[in-house]
Order: C-alpha cells, then sequence, then structure tokens
C-alpha cells in the first residue's frame, strides 16, 4: 500500500485523539468541565480541540519531522494556566501508547525530540499548525475538533486529518466517537435505500468508528475506534453506491443554521424530490455518504464573503473520491481547489454518490437559487 506508514500514524493519532476528545465530551455533557472559550470569530474552542490538536500534530512531527501542517487552532491569547489545563487533560485523558491493545508498537506518537511534557511543548507543538498550505508544499490538515457545537451539544463531533501534496488531498482519516451507524439505517424499507450495505452493523458500546482511505485507491475502510488496524476492517469499494435522478435521495445536512442555508437547500431538495434529510454536525456527514446511507452533501452559503476553511473538508474529500463520487463547490461542478492556502476560495460545497450528470445537475440548479434576484 502506499502511504503505508503515514496510514498507519493517521489512523493511531486520530485513534488516540478520538478516545481522548469521547472522554472529556461525557465530563462535559455530565456538567464537570466548563473550560470552553470564544474565538474572534465569535466560534467555540474548547480544551478538548487544543488536547486533541497537540497530541495529533505531536505524532505526526514525531513521524515526520520534515512536514508542514495546516490546523486550525493556535495557543495566541491563551494563558500559561490555560496551557497548564491542555497538559493535564492530555495526561488525564488520553490514551498511553504503550497500550498495545490499542496502538502499534513500531508507531511512536512521541519521541525525545517531540516529547509532550511541559506546557512549552504543548504551546510549541499546537502552533507549529500554522502552515499556509499551499501548492507547492506536502503538508498534513488537521480539524482536531470538527463539528465543535455538536460536541457541546452533546451530539456528532470529528477528528479529521489529511495529508495534501501538489494541492491534491493523497489521504484522509475521520475519527467518529458518536458514531453509531444502525441510527442512521433508514426504517422505512419502501424509501429504498434501507441498509445499502445489505450488512448490519454492530455499533460498539462508546467510541464510534475511524475510516480512512487514500484517494487514488479505490475503496474506503473503516473500523471500530478501538480495533488495531488489522482489526475488523470493512471497507467500501469504488462506485458501490452510484445513485441516479430516478431513486429516492437522501440528503445530508448541517444542524447550525448559520454554517448553511438551510431555506436555499429546501429548495433545492423540493426540486430534485429529496424528501428524506439527515441533519448531523461535523464530517459524519461524508463518513454517512461514502457508506451510501445519504447520498447528496448540501452545505449552500449563509453568506458570500465566508471562506471555507480547508480543514472542514480535506479528509471528507479523500473518503469521495475514494469511492469515485463527486465534491465540489455549490456553484460549479468543478472539483474542490485545496492548493489555495488555509481556505477554499469557491464558495459552499456539495458532494454527492450520484451520477457526475445529476451532480451536475445539481450544482447547476443550486448556482441558480444561490444567485437569484
Ligand atoms: N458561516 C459559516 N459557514 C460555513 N461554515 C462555517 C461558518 N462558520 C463556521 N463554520 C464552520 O463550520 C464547521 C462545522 O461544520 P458543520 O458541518 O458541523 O456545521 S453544522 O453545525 O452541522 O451545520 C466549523 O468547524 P469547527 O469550528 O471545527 O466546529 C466551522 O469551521
Ligand atoms: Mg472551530
Ligand atoms: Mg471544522
Ligand atoms: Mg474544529
Amino acid at each position: 500500500m502506499i502511504y503505508n506508514k503515514e496510514v498507519r500514524v493517521a489512523v493511531n493519532a486520530v485513534r488516540r485523539a478520538s478516545i481522548l476528545t469521547a472522554k472529556i465530551q461525557k465530563q462535559i455533557i455530565a456538567n464537570r468541565s466548563s473550560t470552553t472559550i470564544t474565538k474572534s470569530d465569535e466560534s467555540p474552542v474548547t480544551i478538548a480541540d487544543y488536547a486533541a490538536q497537540a497530541i495529533v500534530l505531536n505524532a505526526i512531527k514525531a513521524n515526520f519531522p520534515q512536514d508542514e501542517i495546516v490546523a486550525e487552532e493556535s495557543t495566541e491569547g491563551l494563558s500559561e494556566s490555560f496551557l497548564n489545563n491542555i497538559l493535564s487533560t492530555i495526561n488525564e485523558y488520553a490514551p498511553k501508547e504503550d497500550d498495545e491493545t490499542l496502538f502499534n508498537e513500531d508507531i511512536p506518537l512521541s519521541n525525545s525530540e517531540y516529547p509532550l511534557k511541559t506546557t512549552n511543548d504543548v504551546q510549541n507543538i499546537i502552533n507549529l499548525g500554522n502552515s499556509k498550505g499551499g501548492a507547492k508544499t506536502r503538508f498534513w490538515c488537521l480539524d482536531p475538533i470538527d463539528g465543535t457545537k455538536g460536541f457541546l451539544r452533546g451530539e456528532q463531533f470529528a477528528v479529521c486529518l489529511a495529508l495534501i501534496e501538489d494541492g491534491e488531498v493523497k489521504l484522509g482519516c475521520i475519527g467518529c466517537p458518536n458514531l453509531k451507524l444502525n441510527d442512521y439505517v433508514t426504517k422505512d424499507n419502501s424509501l429504498g435505500v434501507a441498509n445499502p450495505l445489505n450488512r448490519s452493523f454492530h455499533d460498539p458500546a462508546e467510541f464510534g468508528y475511524i475510516f480512512y482511505a487514500i484517494a487514488e485507491e479505490d475503496h474506503l475502510s473503516y473500523l471500530h475506534t478501538t480495533d488495531l488496524l488489522s482489526g475488523s476492517l470493512k471497507s467500501v469499494a469504488a462506485n458501490e453506491f452510484t445513485v441516479s435522478a430516478s431513486e429516492n435521495l437522501v440528503s445530508l445536512e448541517g444542524v447550525e443554521k448559520g454554517h448553511s442555508s438551510h431555506d436555499n437547500q429546501q429548495i433545492i431538495k423540493d426540486h430534485f424530490h429529496i424528501n428524506q434529510s439527515l441533519h448531523l454536525d461535523s464530517q459524519v456527514k461524508y463518513c454517512l455518504l461514502v457508506l451510501g446511507l445519504g447520498h447528496v452533501y448540501l452545505r449552500l452559503p449563509t453568506s458570500m464573503t465566508f471562506e471555507e476553511k480547508i480543514w472542514d473538508h480535506a479528509a471528507g474529500n479523500a473518503l469521495i473520491r475514494a469511492v469515485r463520487g463527486n465534491h465540489t463547490s455549490s456553484l460549479s461542478a468543478e472539483p474542490l481547489d485545496f492548493s489555495q492556502g488555509r481556505t477554499l476560495k469557491t464558495k459552499g460545497v456539495i458532494a454527492s454518490i450520484a451520477t457526475p450528470e445529476l451532480h451536475k445537475d445539481i450544482v447547476s440548479f443550486a448556482e441558480s437559487v444561490i444567485n437569484r434576484v
């Protein structure tokens, strides 16, 4: 397998961050923690976002010291006592990397050059996520908690890591600690989308799933968070679920009305007879899409000035391309371009496992809805 070491590091780091964030979410929901900060753009960030970013970036640098990283969070403005809090959170909640039931011994997630033992280590490693990205470098792209609002509501969130080379996403890994797939299998067989995998999901009691894919290999893999790489791995082949206009389609959409235009999405759903919608936070939406549990991901812009962040879509891009799906902006059916820096320069996102023709029709209709006077 190409990118063999990269996949092992990514899955192990995402697994460690998924277990840590899931434990912290339980504490927050039980009201035993209140470490949420509001960032300058009014969005929330928690101690779990910082702790997850620290352990994933440390794992990357310990194994690929030359690689650059684009990651969402920075420690700007954090006090020494907050940094101390991040360090104790890591020590208390992150599973230990000498736990052989969870980690491959030959993939150390820290070393003497990247130890993660002091607040200085924590600060330095988090801020290594400040790469500008672009077309020329090889860089990793991390969203330590995607769907922070869902995380705080006790709902879906995801740890999302991608590797980008020459502006193109090469691999993606998404940890979904709260995902129970059986919750999304359509109960109503008349819709014709009941469990497209034609197999039952054995949802683990806790810690959900990890999905990963190399974009150019024609399949996606997924496993329970607490399995080792060699554990009960399942996979989906390219084009396994391609759908066309004549079928009953299910949309995948966000929860927050400020993140996508639910009104414009409704107009599209009416036009294409999409009469069932799943609303979830985070890139978990992409995971359901590539399993065929939904067909069209709609993220129409609420404002023409907001720039989508590459870490909100890069890992999902690898999954979608591995199953030969479509991943474009909401205004043009050109593929998303991850080579333009830390943000996408196009507006909105539409993803689907539809035929290319149907995808083009949906985007062209979306464009007319967005640009209507
Ligand atoms: N105005 C606007 N438009 C589009 N996207 C925005 C906007 N504001 C924020 N964000 C980003 O939305 C990320 C969360 O996306 P979700 O898919 O979870 O949104 S939703 O709540 O389910 O609708 C969220 O990611 P996290 O900060 O990692 O949670 C933000 O990067
Ligand atoms: Mg955020
Ligand atoms: Mg995000
Ligand atoms: Mg985030």
